[in-house]
């Protein structure tokens, strides 16, 4: 690290969730002066000052970024949710009222956490470069749709006076994270895991959360003016591309629950998940449904959709720091309480 950045402050907005709190230990690591900002508090650490709102709020970001040196923007809501409101106010809107209130305050550097899905509709990509695929023109659920608003409107608000960048992640795994294992392992135990889509020979990229982490703190590093990577995008991943039933076969006989065996042909699957789409959103003025498969979960499992970090490594020196299989390893370890084996006592208060 520069050594110019010891003590600098940064805000972490989002820096309660599974990527922000993993973002502020590393932080802390190298010296930075950490602030998190986030609509809830999950844990306590002295180190940090945390401010709790909105970042929806001018009012509530306002007293957070004063003399922040660089802003992590990687708050979101649920990527598997469907609430097209909630999406476009936060990941949309939200962020330009988080470049409108930096610009204000005089914050000069926003490195925000998009998401490699803004390129991805459902068609199989292989080693994608940022600089040859064009955003998905028909993004297949609310959160692409506005993770490319999102990233679009911050690279957009790069100027001589406010770098901006933009780290591309794909299917972060790692320890505290609500998303990929937990659900993975509640799909094993309801038994929709015992399934294949498609011929399993699907490759993609599964990528360690310290990885996506020492991408994100080298493109604060090297955001200066005149540095190549302002406004641009950058695919951060384990440059380890793996077939998707493979590292979802390690995830779960890890945890001691069966391989997935049974093939499922890809387009039916598709066919049948667009249907029950569209059912559930006829049925939304009365009841509210959600289907297990979205047309979404069926393409991620079931095409290939790997991309190059050829480009972060020119622009910044990124290497991934972490294997895949030292990434597994922590990872498994750290749900080992999720283990298909695992008693756990309930204790009756009477
Ligand atoms: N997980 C993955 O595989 C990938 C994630 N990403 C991106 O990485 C980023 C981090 O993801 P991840 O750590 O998994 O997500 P998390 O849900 O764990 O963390 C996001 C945090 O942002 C908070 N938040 C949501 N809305 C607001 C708001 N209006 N104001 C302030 N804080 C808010 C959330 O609170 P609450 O939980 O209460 O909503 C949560 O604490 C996101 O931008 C996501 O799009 C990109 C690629 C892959
Ligand atoms: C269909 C099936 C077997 C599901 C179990 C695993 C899934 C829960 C994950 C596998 C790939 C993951 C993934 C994401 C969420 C969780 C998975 C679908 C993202 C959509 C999260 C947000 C992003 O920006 C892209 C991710 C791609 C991979």
């Amino acid at each position: 690290m520069a050594a110019s950045m010891k003590g600098r402050k940064c805000l972490v907005i989002g820096g309660c969730g599974f990527l922000g709190q993993h973002l502020c230990e590393a932080l802390l690591e190298k010296g930075w002066s950490v602030q998190v900002f986030d609509i809830r508090s999950t844990f306590e650490d002295s180190r940090i000052k945390f401010f709790i709102g909105d970042l929806c709020k001018k009012e509530d970001l306002k007293p957070a970024l004063e003399g922040v040196y660089c802003v992590f923007h990687c708050a979101s809501p649920a990527p598997l949710s469907n609430n097209k409101t909630l999406f476009y106010k936060v990941n949309y809107e939200g962020t330009k009222n988080i470049i409108e209130t930096c610009q204000e305050v005089g914050v000069k550097r926003l490195v925000l956490t998009s998401s490699a899905s803004v390129v991805y509709e459902g068609k199989g990509i292989r080693n994608g470069k940022e600089e040859e695929l064009p955003y998905a023109s028909k993004p297949l659920d609310y959160y692409t749709e506005t993770k490319i608003l999102q990233e679009k409107a911050v690279l957009a608000a790069n100027s001589d006076d406010f770098y901006t960048v933009a780290i591309r992640p794909h299917g972060i795994f790692g320890p505290k994270d609500l998303q990929l294992v937990p659900i993975a392992v509640d799909m094993a135990k309801k038994g929709k895991m015992k399934y294949i889509i498609g011929d399993g020979k699907n490759v993609v990229d599964f990528t360690y959360v310290g990885n996506v982490v020492h991408g994100h703190i080298l493109a604060a590093e090297n955001l200066n003016l005149g540095s190549p990577i302002c406004g641009k995008a950058y695919h951060i991943t384990n440059a380890e591309p793996i077939f998707f039933w493979t590292f979802m076969t390690r995830i779960l006989t890890g945890l001691d629950y069966p391989a997935p065996r049974i093939h499922l042909p890809y387009t039916l699957l598709y066919i049948l998940a667009v249907i029950m789409q569209f059912v559930a959103w006829l049925l939304s003025p009365f009841i509210t449904i959600t289907p297990s498969l979205t047309p979404m979960k069926v393409a991620l499992a079931g095409t290939d959709h790997f991309y190059s970090s050829e480009r972060a490594k020119q622009d910044m020196g990124y290497k991934p720091i972490y294997t895949l299989d030292q990434g597994l390893k922590l990872t498994l370890e750290s749900y080992r309480h999720l283990g298909k084996n695992v008693i756990t006592r309930v204790i009756k208060i009477t």
